[in-house]
């Protein structure tokens, strides 16, 4: 639909942009990203029609640009430019009125009932029925976006070229804005052209991305390839991190702010911040530390600062445990928002904890096992404090390498009475809980040939073996068989 070739111009005071190529197909909506004056408007401007340039060309529909008059490229392609003012206190109707020009053959005199059904169902579309009757001078940032939203659909016409469409847009109307253009380029073979700020945005919505660069094209492809962490840093000069979105299978960069120097690089979780009493164990850090978890509360990856081991009776049955956790959580004074919050019947004196230091690094594990009915072979339940800044997969190898530690306790101390090692890793309401607290050196890896995966084993094996030799020990106390 829009075919840009070896593009080449500028202003007065020099060449902007420098020999851009790229296709847009019918019915896509691809996106246009850079930094402040890398030269996206400059090649909006272009593609509308409103500034000229010195090399290359551009085809709308295989037909060169300047071969359209203005009113068949009216019909063709409407433009809504990054800051739309109008002087004239035009009310709300009348503004997107006026995109029905390039459709008519004079003008008001030869309104007719079908531009009157295209204003009204775009005016429905961008929600501003309502305003219809308002002057458009009287209306906020956002609502006036929408006027001039709807006056160019009014247009009808086949290529949509935005500039910063979500400007001014809150929240939801940034969301009912993409959705439907997202619809109108399915449905309606729309070509839509946008330049966006927000690069999750686009990730979202777009189909592909174009990436300028210093008034050039740094690459187009789609927004998995595109925003790629290392690219995205190196051309806005910031500190992002890549992350999936938790729905749908889109790239989303998150900005990293400069590190607070109240904090202490050296901090690290240890026995001071433990309690183990009768009921519960408990670990309050001062600060939030990230999490993998199985907890009922806080499960899956987050941001914790208490870590609460609940000790419940053997008969614990409730039909809804997550609630009847929270609010247990509540009375006794953490907030489940911040709690990774586990529930056992594994007694909690028998605990081992201990903190293990090698190499520079240092870990704090605590351990619980025992039976939680009588007639399952037993529960373990983990936790392991990493005082280090760990990467995604270390959190992950750390839960592989705990669960091979524990493990091999099993086999040393229960080998031969286990036909597998299925069997032997317990049963399925064993808990573990990765914590790190994202201070100091990277550490890459945490699998078992690491410094860190060393240590976790040694740590796991030491708190694993020690604690089911404290729960044999104390058993006849707690009355199991
Ligand atoms: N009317 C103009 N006359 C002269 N130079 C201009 C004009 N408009 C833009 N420029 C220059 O062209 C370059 C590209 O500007 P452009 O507006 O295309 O960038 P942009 O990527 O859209 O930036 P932003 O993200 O800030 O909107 C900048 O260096 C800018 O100063």
């Amino acid at each position: 639909m829009i075919k840009v070739n070896d593009l080449t111009g500028g202003y007065a005071g020099g060449e902007v942009l420098k020999g851009i190529n790229f296709e847009v197909g019918k019915g896509e909506l691809f996106g246009i990203l850079g930094p402040n004056g890398s030269g996206k408007t400059t090649l909006l401007k272009m593609i509308s029609g409103a500034l000229d340039f010195s090399q290359g060309s551009i085809d709308l529909d295989c037909r060169p640009l300047d071969l359209y008059s203005p009113k068949q490229l009216a019909r063709l392609m409407a433009v809504l430019p990054q800051h739309s003012d109008q002087a004239f206190p035009y009310t709300v109707k009348e503004t997107v009125s006026l995109g029905r020009y390039a459709h008519q053959k004079g003008w008001f005199n030869s309104w007719r009932g079908e531009d009157e059904r295209i204003v009204q169902k775009v005016m429905e579309q961008t929600g501003v029925t309502h305003l219809q009757e308002k002057s458009i001078v009287e209306l906020s940032g956002g609502e006036k976006q929408r006027v001039f939203l709807a006056q160019a659909l009014a247009q009808q016409p086949r290529v949509l070229l935005l500039d910063e469409p979500t400007n001014h847009l809150d929240l939801s109307f940034q969301k009912e804005l993409l959705d439907l253009l997202k619809k109108w380029a399915a449905e309606e073979e729309l070509t839509i052209v946008s330049i966006f700020h927000d690069l999750n945005l686009a990730s979202l919505y777009c189909d592909r991305l174009l990436l300028m660069e210093n008034g050039e094209v740094l690459i187009i492809d789609t927004p998995v390839e595109v925003l790629k962490e290392e690219r995205i840093k190196r051309v806005y000069k910031t500190q992002i991190k890549n992350h999936p979105h938790p729905e749908i299978a889109k790239p989303q960069l998150l900005l990293v702010p400069e590190a607070d120097s109240s904090h202490d690089a050296d901090f690290k979780i240890d026995a001071r911040f433990l309690d183990v009493g009768q009921d519960r164990i408990v670990l309050q850090s001062p600060v939030k530390l990230r999490t993998m978890s199985s907890g009922i509360t806080g499960a899956g990856i987050g941001w914790h600062s208490s870590f609460v081991h609940r000790v419940v009776p053997m008969e614990y049955d409730c039909s809804d445990h997550k609630v009847e956790m929270a609010e247990y959580l509540q009375e006794n004074g953490f907030l489940p928002s911040e709690t990774v919050g586990m529930m056992t019947a594994v007694p909690a004196e028998t605990a081992s904890y201990q903190l293990f230091e090698a190499d520079g690094m240092s870990i704090f594990i605590i351990v619980s096992a025992g039976n939680t009915h009588r007639d399952s072979p037993r529960n373990i339940n983990t936790w392991l404090f990493i005082n280090g800044r760990i990467s995604e997969e270390a959190f992950i190898q750390s839960a592989m390498t705990a669960a091979e530690a524990k493990i091999s306790v099993l086999h040393e101390l229960e080998g031969s009475g286990m036909s597998n090692a299925g069997q032997l890793a317990g049963i399925s309401t064993d808990s573990i809980c990765i914590a790190a607290t994202q201070q100091g050196e990277a550490i890459a890896y945490a699998g078992t040939a690491t410094p860190l995966g060393k240590l976790i084993s040694e740590g796991i094996y030491t708190c694993t073996k020690e604690a089911i030799l404290n729960y044999r020990a104390s058993k006849p106390a707690f009355g199991y068989k």
